[in-house]
């Protein structure tokens, strides 16, 4: 696994939910109550299983007031954040704006902003290094499309991807990454790449890690899988040696199905 049949993680497992543009306000709030109180019933250990979710920037203000108002061990981030801190960027959200609502993560680089929204690894680069401005963690995604894959040039793609998006960030601020691995025809599609496919492009990610840094770098980022992942194919992906975590779109919008999937070690047998 992360970890290993022994029970012990190389890295601390991370769970994590992208609403993506689902769930207003209320309906976000009803959500992680819903979530905070299965874990709470099934006395789920946050210390050793890191669970975290991605509403959409709106939500994020409700999600702070419940979170410290009861005290939820959950952690949370914004789907997306400005390469800008402030100024005449109609539209934009700065990353001191996340941080100051208690955000502890943000993704960047999504395949949808990717595809959605041109964005390159060079403006990429410029967003994760104003993540670690604002002292929130970038989960920086990556992944190759169905084309890539049948040319069978994913992990070069992949891995360029990784650096491109890298460029300017120090060893320093490095150690602390968070790397999604998501293959785009995995996404919605309920095609998930097999477990084989997962480990092998995460410790392709963990090598260049290595290369562009150093091997006790490598060995501290969390490298997550995402695309399709479901209670039921969760066990066997968390099984590999480099996968540290999965990050989840649809699956994560049910509280229960989403409490499973945290729960991934309950479910290792009857998988
Ligand atoms: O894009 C994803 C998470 O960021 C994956 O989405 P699905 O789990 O819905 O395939």
């Amino acid at each position: 696994m992360t970890s290993s049949t022994n029970g012990t993680f190389d890295r601390k497992p991370l769970i994590a939910g992208n609403w993506k543009m689902n769930m207003d306000h209320v309906q976000g709030i009803t959500l992680l109550q819903k979530l905070a109180w299965t874990l709470a019933d099934a006395e789920h250990d946050f210390a050793r299983v890191e669970v975290a979710v991605f509403p959409p920037f709106t939500d994020l203000r409700g999600v702070q007031t419940l979170t410290m108002g009861d005290d939820l061990p959950v952690r949370y981030g914004a789907q997306d954040l400005s390469a800008q801190d402030s100024g005449a960027y109609t539209g934009e959200i700065s990353g001191q704006f996340l941080s100051r609502l208690g955000c502890s993560y943000v993704l960047v680089g999504h395949s949808e902003r990717r595809a959605l929204h041109g964005e390159s690894d060079a403006l990429l680069a410029t967003k994760v290094a104003a993540a670690y401005r604002h002292e929130l963690t970038p989960v920086l995604c990556v992944g190759e499309g169905l084309e890539i894959r049948q040319a069978g040039t994913h992990v070069q793609y992949t891995l360029e991807q990784l650096r491109g998006s890298l460029e300017g960030i120090t060893a320093e601020q490095a150690a602390t990454l968070v790397v999604a691995y998501e293959p785009v025809w995995a996404i919605g599609t309920g095609e998930v790449a097999g477990p084989d496919d997962a480990q092998e492009l995460c410790a392709a990610i963990r090598t260049e890690l290595g290369l562009l840094y150093d091997a006790d770098i490598a060995s501290k980022v969390r490298v997550l899988y995402g695309g399709s992942v479901k209670a039921s194919n969760v066990a066997q992906i968390l099984a590999q040696r480099d996968v540290d975590g999965v990050l989840v779109g649809g699956a994560s919008l049910d509280a229960a199905e989403f409490a499973n999937i945290v729960r991934f070690e309950h479910h290792l047998v009857t998988d």
